[in-house]
């Protein structure tokens, strides 16, 4: 690993602002001394104990506070090394006089996210477990807590660990192609092991494909407000925000900024894109502005694309929702090319209901997985190491030179481990030599 655990290091792990109690968090070899020198003893591991904070416990100077202590002693706590906790009154000035205590016995505030980072370090967590409590920690919508919270809890890096236990396991037949070219090994051998990469290469790409809904729950999903003029776009998007978020008039071209609104349908998180009206303008800003929206449109997971009763669309957007608005005005047709049309008036109120049932499906429909139960992938970061992998085995088949075969094979472990934070080539030359019965 390229860096140490370095100190012993404090944060306030509640947010800032009005609460009734604040969290500090304490890491690290010195943790012991700072809470004897705060609180004159060491409560019972993982235990609650009320205590006095003194700036000095041995001399009784200068309460701090009277707070929650817990003692985490490592190497099991969540860092992985001795820590403790104090849940304080969360006033400003008794977290600052609490931190200042902790500076002065030589903590330090925490770096962002070194918690989890010496939890990693420390052999608590692999990388994509760590990723997956980050996650956690920003989950908003209960796709997203669920999708986190399996993935916090190991259940992608079993799959990614298991991926890389069988291309050990590949590489070990391989090596003995190599090395004892002459012994009698059975040409099943050869054969198993290629069609064991395919079948890796296979999962590894039905995986990908579906990550796509993964990094939708994680992210949200995302939809453009499409559409002319005046059509009602901005209307819609505070309709569906429940609040003024765009403004609403009625001069054409009023809308020129993108505007996103995040929010939350059938438990997933979505976002709303408003942008501006798409017409042939003069004015640089508005073309500025349909430039912005043709570019939200290509983003987006799905269009709305909208259009007044009296102003039929020429084109439609591949795979989007056509809404014809304002039916109170007139009325709207079934369907234009071919196209379902869902009539609505926010005016009125006509057929939001029924629209807020297709999105709702629509979103079920872009985050439900087709393989039931295996994990999805959440983060271009893993998808990269996957898509590594993929093309290391591809290049492995495409080799019939075993000891290029054996490479490419170590370049996609190595891809998998990069992702899992296990880069374990040591431990792969054990497998290998380990795990073949040489004398057979
Ligand atoms: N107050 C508080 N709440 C919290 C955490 C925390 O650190 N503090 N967590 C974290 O951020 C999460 C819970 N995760 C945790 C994981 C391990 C340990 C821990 O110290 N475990 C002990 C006991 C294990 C056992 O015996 O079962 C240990 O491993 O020694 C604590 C919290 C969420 N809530
Ligand atoms: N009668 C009627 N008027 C509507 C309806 N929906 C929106 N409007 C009006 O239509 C006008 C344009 O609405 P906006 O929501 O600003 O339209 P937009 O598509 O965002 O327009 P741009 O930002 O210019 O592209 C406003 O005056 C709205 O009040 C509707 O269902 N019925
Ligand atoms: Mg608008």
């Amino acid at each position: 690993m390229g860096y140490e655990n370095e100190g012993t290091i404090f944060a306030l792990s509640t947010g800032l602002g009005r609460a009734a109690i604040a969290v500090m968090r304490v890491s690290g070899a010195e943790s012991k001394n700072l809470l004897t020198r705060l609180c004159g003893d060491v409560p019972p591991p993982r235990h609650a104990a009320l205590r006095k904070l003194w700036q000095d416990a041995g001399t009784k100077e200068n309460l701090l506070d009277e707070a929650l202590v817990l003692w985490f002693p490592g190497p099991k706590s969540y860092t992985g090394e001795d820590g403790f906790e104090l849940h304080l009154h969360a006033g400003p000035a008794v977290i600052k006089a609490v931190a200042e205590a902790l500076v002065a016995y030589g903590a330090r505030p925490a770096e962002p996210g070194e918690f989890t980072r010496r939890a990693f370090t420390n052999g608590r967590m692999d990388l994509v477990e760590a990723e997956g409590i980050a996650d956690l920690v920003e989950a908003e919508t209960e796709s997203q807590r669920k999708l986190a919270l399996a993935q916090s809890d190991g259940v992608l890096s079993k799959l990614y660990q298991n991926w890389a236990d069988r291309l050990k396991h590949v590489l070990a037949h391989q090596e003995a192609l190599i090395d004892f070219p002459d012994e009698d090994l059975p040409p099943e051998v050869e054969q198993g092991l290629l069609t064991e990469i395919n079948t890796l290469i296979n999962a590894m790409q039905t995986h990908i494909r579906e990550g796509e809904r993964g990094e939708r729950i994680r992210r949200g999903v995302v939809f453009a407000i499409a559409g002319p003029p005046n059509a009602g776009k901005s209307s819609l998007l505070n309709w569906l925000a429940d609040r003024d978020a765009a403004i609403v008039s009625p001069v054409a071209g009023t809308t020129r900024d993108a505007i996103e609104v995040n929010g939350s349908l059938a438990g997933v998180r979505v976002t709303f894109v408003d942008t501006a009206g798409m017409r042939e303008t003069e004015d640089a800003i508005e073309a500025e502005g349909v430039k912005r929206a043709l570019f939200h449109v290509k983003q987006a997971d799905c269009v709305l694309q909208m259009f007044p009763a009296d102003d039929q669309p020429k084109t439609i957007f591949p795979g989007a929702v056509l809404i014809g608005n304002k039916t109170d005005l007139g009325p709207v047709p079934a369907k234009v090319l071919g196209e379902t049309v869902v009539p609505i008036s926010l005016q009125s109120g006509e057929g939001l209901e029924a629209l807020r049932q297709l999105l709702e499906q629509k979103v079920e429909a872009l985050t439900a997985r087709s393989s039931f139960g295996a994990p999805l992938l959440t983060r271009a970061r893993h998808k990269a190491g996957v898509q590594e992998a993929v093309a290391c085995l591809q290049a492995a088949l495409a080799q019939d030179w075993p000891e290029m075969r054996g490479e490419e094979l170590r370049l996609a472990m190595r891809a998998l481990g990069r992702v899992t934070g296990h880069v374990g080539v040591e431990d792969l030359l054990d497998a290998v030599f380990g795990q073949f019965c040489i004398g057979k």
